[in-house]
């Protein structure tokens, strides 16, 4: 596959409503879904979309550090979360800043939930089931909305 370019904000396929994946299409993907990775480090993500190098299909990577802008941000392994969905979210909202690898040099305060629970597919097909909060779960909430063909601008205070 040629190397991946981030998609800018004004490429329709960031408001595309992304496909779901089979299963059996799981192990198809893994190349890509490496590329994905590195792309994201390439980018110093936290985070990134399918979408986001123009492969609309239901597939992102969550990958919190502690940063300048969120100290104490949990460091997690980048992890690759397919046909992802939140199945609970609290009523409460925290309101804090975010980026895009699609709109670069812009940051907005952004309203998201507190807590989430969330389910996702593993590359092997085990499905998990897990509770978010904080840093985490606001990244979360921002990859599934570009799955949804969303950015963070549409939702910005
Ligand atoms: O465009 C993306 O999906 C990646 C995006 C994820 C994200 C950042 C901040 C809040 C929610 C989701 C980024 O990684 S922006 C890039 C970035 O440099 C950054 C921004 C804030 C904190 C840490 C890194
Ligand atoms: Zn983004």
């Amino acid at each position: 596959m040629e190397t991946l370019t981030i998609a800018q904000l004004g490429n329709p396929i960031l408001r595309e409503h992304a496909t779901p994946l089979s299963a059996a299409q799981y192990q198809e993907f893994a190349p890509f879904f490496n590329a994905l990775q590195l792309k994201m480090l390439e980018n110093n993500g936290v985070g990134i979309a399918a979408p986001q190098v123009s492969e609309s299909i239901r597939a992102f990577i969550v990958a919190s550090r502690p940063n300048p802008r969120y100290p104490d941000a949990p460091m997690m392994e980048p992890t690759l979360m397919l046909n992802p969905e939140i199945t609970w979210a609290s009523e409460s909202m925290e309101k804090d800043w975010e980026g895009c690898l699609s709109i670069p040099g812009i940051r907005a305060l952004v309203n998201r939930h507190s807590h989430i629970e969330v389910r996702y597919d593993t590359l092997e097909g085990k499905e998990v089931k897990t509770q978010m909060e904080g840093f985490i779960a606001r990244i979360f909430q921002h990859e599934l909305d570009h799955l949804n063909g969303l950015v963070f601008l549409d939702r910005a205070e």
